[in-house]
């Protein structure tokens, strides 16, 4: 049976860029879980690769067929922004291993749904002020940066992945992205060896 592995961190700690680099490395047969959101396309960003972006209708027509598998809301500075992970068919144990992106909330339902020894967390961290630093150069590279939103983001994750919290989720393993080459390294020969 295969495993999902789920890879955590605050916001801007890499983890859609180790993503795609972790699923560009064939050896490693990762298959990606493409979750599903309710928040506005950025520029740059293209359906069905990050997100499945859609409507609040589509979102209560998913849970009206019990189609849920974990979701989260969040209050934002533009009103309230859904993300989920549907059970749309992307997940067959059987067939594959599954790379997935999502908040210690998102991780620790679907290890409740699919059974903690097929799920794997990966959680990914960055010193405060280089995190801020490309939150913004990030932001600015936007067509329209929405910079009050990047800092309610930087202070909830203060929150949402306290030691407290990754603790309770029984996260003790932490990959320091500081070189992305090295770390996607590091996370990689983590996978090979199947943990
Ligand atoms: N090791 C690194 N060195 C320099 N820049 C990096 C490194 N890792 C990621 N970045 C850059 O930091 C920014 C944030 O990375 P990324 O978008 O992958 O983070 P994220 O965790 O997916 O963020 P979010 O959860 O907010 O979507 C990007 O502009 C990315 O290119
Ligand atoms: N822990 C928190 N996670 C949040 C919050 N707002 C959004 N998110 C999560 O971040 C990722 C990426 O979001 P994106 O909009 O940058 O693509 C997604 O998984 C959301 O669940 C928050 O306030 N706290």
């Amino acid at each position: 049976m295969g495993k999902i592995y789920c890879l955590m961190g605050k916001s801007a700690s890499g983890k859609d860029t180790i993503y795609n680099r972790l699923l560009a490395m064939e050896e490693l047969q990762l298959r990606r879980v493409v979750p599903y959101t309710t928040r506005p396309i950025r520029s740059g960003e293209t359906e069905g690769e990050s997100y499945f972006f859609c409507s609040e209708e589509r979102v209560a027509e998913f849970e009206r067929e019990g189609k849920i598998i974990e979701l989260r809301a969040y209050d934002t500075m533009y009103g309230v922004w859904k993300y989920f992970t549907a059970d749309d068919g992307q997940i067959v144990l059987a067939e594959s291993d599954y790379l997935m992106i999502g908040t210690l909330e998102a991780y620790e339902q679907i290890r409740a749904y699919f059974g903690a020894e097929h799920v794997c967390p990966i959680y990914v961290e960055v010193d405060d002020g280089v995190r801020l630093q490309r939150a913004l150069e990030r932001e600015r590279s936007q067509e329209q940066p929405k910079y009050a939103e990047m800092c309610r983001r930087f202070l909830a994750d203060e929150q949402d992945f306290s030691e407290e919290n990754l603790k309770k989720a029984e996260i003790t393993k932490h990959f320091l992205n500081k070189d992305l080459d090295q770390v996607t390294q590091e996370i990689a020969s983590y996978i090979d060896n199947k943990y």
